[in-house]
């Protein structure tokens, strides 16, 4: 399968198109839109959460709620272009209507965007770079999600740590629905606390907060990706596809790289067989060996750095006058760790969608649920 994006952040919409995807899939625009909802969420978020109610229209590929495997379409409205109709609409030869971005922020793609491409407005870089993107790659996850629920594979994404401050609470599949429900996408809630003080904090100072997300899925089959090349292997892709979102700079999967400081005996999951068939009683692997689900749940976190905009703005050069200058101020967000937890796990599902249709093939989803639940079956009696 594969999926392209398209739209500026202030343009008029998100255009986004899938191809490969089986038939019969049960789509709607209700199994995407609760999901762009909780991307949307979130403390420390802009005011530009507050203009935008994204909802993926569907305009092809599914007919009567299900897919028919031909591309899949949909579009996702940025209700802020009538705000931005003008900025967005330069004279021609470029010339900007109002004053152009020349300031260029330090963390984000203004300065190498606008010497790779020659363009002197970094508006023009900006306008791509902005993670306003990731509305449509959530969309399109949460197709791959729809899609993995079908084969009895369910994931879960949230903060583990935020603005330097840590969730104490472990992990566990029955605290889904808290994650939910928590204003942070953070289980513990007395950490959350301390976290929302800090992002307030953070706010008033003109700054900005990054900070950790974890992602699991439960139920996969064993042996998605291989380890026979190292482009199939499915870490591989998973921190690809993980590092591509705007602001993640660091993948770990397991234990990471914790697995780094501590003896082999403290780190690889003795194998059991048992009733269930192959069992371990711990997961440092992560779910993850050889570049191959092995089984066990998928655990992957994922370092986001803080935002780039900063209110009280670091040195910089106006790349039109050449001379020192503060870092232009645009209205942002002080924090968006909780949309990244969505976001990863969205992300993760389409490389994870994408490993299932590799393996098992089938045009139809009939096909792809029959051969999924043949290979649990023989992964329990090998
Ligand atoms: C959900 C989300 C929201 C973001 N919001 C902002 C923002 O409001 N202001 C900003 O400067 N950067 C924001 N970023 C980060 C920038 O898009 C990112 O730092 C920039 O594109 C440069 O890419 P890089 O950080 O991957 O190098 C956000 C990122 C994500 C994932
Ligand atoms: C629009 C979204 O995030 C944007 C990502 C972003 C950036 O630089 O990445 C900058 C901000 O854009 P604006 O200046 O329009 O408020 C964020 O709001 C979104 O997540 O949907």
């Amino acid at each position: 399968m594969r999926f392209l994006t398209a739209g500026e952040s202030h343009g008029p919409q998100l255009t986004t198109i899938i191809e490969g995807l089986p038939s019969n899939l049960e789509l709607t625009k209700d199994d995407i839109d609760p999901w762009l909802a909780k991307r949307q969420g979130g403390y420390g978020r802009g005011r530009r959460m507050v203009i935008e109610r994204d909802e993926a229209n569907i305009v092809s590929g599914v007919r009567a709620g299900r897919t028919t495997g031909a591309p899949v379409t949909f579009v996702i409205e940025n209700r802020d272009w009538r705000n931005w109709t003008e900025i967005m609409s330069p004279l021609p030869g470029g010339e900007p209507r109002k004053k152009a971005l020349t300031a260029a922020r330090p963390g984000h793609a203004d300065l190498p965007g606008g010497i790779k491409y020659r363009l002197r407005d970094l508006r023009d870089v900006l306008e791509r770079a902005s993670a306003r993107e990731t509305a449509s790659r959530v969309a399109v996850g949460a197709v791959g999600l729809k899609l993995l629920s079908d084969l009895g594979v369910e994931g879960v994404g949230h903060v583990v740590s935020l603005g330097g401050i840590e969730s104490t609470v472990p992990f566990e599949w029955s605290r889904v629905a808290e994650v939910e429900d928590s204003e942070l996408r953070c289980l513990d809630l007395e950490a959350s606390g301390r976290m929302i003080e800090r992002i307030d904090a953070a706010k008033k100072d003109g700054d900005t907060l990054g900070g950790v997300v974890e992602v699991r899925f439960r139920g996969l089959p064993v042996g998605l990706g291989s380890h026979v090349h190292w482009d199939r292997k499915l870490d591989g892709r998973i921190a690809a596809a993980v590092m591509g979102i705007q602001a993640i700079k660091g993948v770990e999967i397991g234990l990471g790289f914790e697995a780094a400081r501590r003896p082999g005996s403290a780190v690889h999951d003795p194998i059991f067989l048992r009733e269930r068939g192959y069992e371990r009683d711990s997961n440092g692997a992560g779910g993850l060996e050889g570049g191959m689900t092995n089984g066990e749940d998928l655990v992957v976190r994922a370092a986001m750095k803080p935002i780039a905009t900063l209110m009280k703005p670091l040195p910089t050069v106006d790349v039109a006058t050449r001379e020192a200058a503060d870092a232009a101020r645009e209205r942002s967000d002080t924090t968006a760790v909780p949309a990244a937890s969505v976001i990863v796990q969205c992300a993760v599902a389409w490389v994870l969608a994408d490993a299932m249709l590799e393996k098992f093939g089938g045009d139809s989803m009939e096909e792809l649920r029959e051969r999924v639940a043949s290979a649990h079956a023989f992964a329990r009696a090998y």
